[in-house]
């Protein structure tokens, strides 16, 4: 099975007014966009598709830099679906889930009860039963009531078997609510799954203040420190947090002994909980002799989106007399970043020396300290 999820998001927003479009805009100290995305960054969804604008530039710039799939919006909703849909095309997907980008409180229990239901339904979504009740009125004034029974406020995540929605809708052009009506349209049977009502839709000014309280409420902040030595001896450089650094002696380890990039593994191992390197890659084990540390940084890394959680900084400072770290810190910078899959300016290198006193003063070997702060997505 081949699970993809396409994102929607090459609406205008013009009900939340504001000037940008919704999606760009900041909510909790990121973008909505960013928060929808993150949620659906889940090991079981194999394809993300982020449907944009298409006269978008900086959008298409930004998101083709990375592993998203794009395809371009179209004038309805359902055009851009489609087009999202058609992106997915030879990859062997089989089932699909298509969620607004509005939608960026979405609970990972949510996308995971659509997919269940899509165990035993062609087709599945969130409902939310009406529970206020339901008016009809003109100009402001209450024309009359009427019967909330089986009705349903309709969210997202909508997912579906792939060939059949893909065949849906490309039989259907116009306007329609959702995909589930294009669904439905196609003769196909759509199972409810219970909605939830912090997965509100982002629609009107009034509604970031709403999410961004959930998103607040929701916030799970971990932080994680790691420490490490390595010692020096024969040698003619040196690499730290990745670059290579000449210097008259190479440091000493069962790795490469990258000691800045497992304080920053460590860290985040720290944060998840999750013990040390050692735990991960035992030094007795023959197949790390050498090894280049990024595979450490890479695996905590994986390890911290699996168990959904995004890194949102991390500070390194290497504690050494030689070499100067000034002019390489950039460099490391960005190289720690890319591992990461981070912006740059997530990742701090610093350094220090120990005004000569001790085994660093010494000039023994070299120590480092990182501080990792992870939070759930
Ligand atoms: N041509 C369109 C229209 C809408 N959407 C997406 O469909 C979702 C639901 O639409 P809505 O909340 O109505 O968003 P907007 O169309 O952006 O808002 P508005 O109607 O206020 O302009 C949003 O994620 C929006 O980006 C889209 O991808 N392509
Ligand atoms: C798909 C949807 O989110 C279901 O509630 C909704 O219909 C899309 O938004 P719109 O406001 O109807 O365009």
């Amino acid at each position: 099975m081949t699970i993809a999820a396409i994102i929607v998001a090459a609406g205008r927003g013009r009900r939340a007014g504001g000037g940008l479009p919704k999606q760009w805009r900041p909510l909790a100290g990121r973008r909505v966009v960013d928060w929808t995305l993150d949620r659906f960054r889940l090991p079981e969804i194999a394809h993300l598709v982020l449907v944009l604008p298409p006269d978008n530039a900086e959008a298409w710039a930004e998101f083709g830099a990375t592993d998203l799939l794009l395809a371009k919006g179209g004038a309805e909703r359902a055009d851009s679906v489609r087009n999202g849909l058609r992106a997915l095309e030879g990859r062997g997907v089989t089932r699909v889930l298509i969620h607004d980008v509005a939608r960026p409180c979405v609970s990972a229990a949510l996308i995971r009860a659509v997919l269940e239901s899509l165990d035993s339904h062609d087709a599945a979504a969130p409902g939310l039963a009406v529970s206020d009740a339901l008016w009809s009125g003109t100009d402001g004034i209450v024309e009359g009531t009427r019967d909330r029974m089986g009705l349903y406020a309709a969210q997202t995540p909508q997912g579906f078997h792939y060939d059949l929605i893909r065949a849906a809708h490309e039989a259907r052009t116009g306007e329609a609510a959702d995909d589930v009506e294009v669904a439905r349209a196609a003769g196909m049977k759509v199972a409810i799954v219970p909605g939830a009502a912090d997965n509100l839709k982002i629609t009107r000014a009034e509604d970031f203040a709403r999410a961004e309280r959930i998103l607040g409420h929701d916030m799970d902040v971990r932080l994680g420190n790691g420490y490490d030595v390595h010692r020096f001896g024969p040698g003619d450089h040196v690499i730290l947090c990745g670059c290579r650094v000449p210097h008259g002696r190479g440091l000493q380890g069962h790795s490469d002994a990258d000691v800045g990039m497992h304080a920053v593994t460590d860290a985040i191992y720290g944060a998840l909980a999750q013990g040390d390197i050692g735990r991960h890659f035992p030094p007795s084990d023959p197949q790390w002799k050498g090894a280049a540390s990024e595979i450490f940084l890479a695996h905590a890394v994986k390890l911290a989106r699996e168990q959904g959680y995004r890194i949102s900084n991390i500070d390194c400072t290497l504690v050494c007399e030689h070499p100067k770290i000034g002019p390489h810190a950039a460099d490391m910078q960005a190289e720690m970043a890319r591992i990461m899959g981070l912006e740059p300016d997530q990742v701090s290198i610093k350094a220090t020396t120990s005004e000569r006193l001790g085994f660093i003063g010494r000039e023994e070997g070299i120590a480092a300290i990182a501080t990792a702060c992870l939070v759930r997505t």
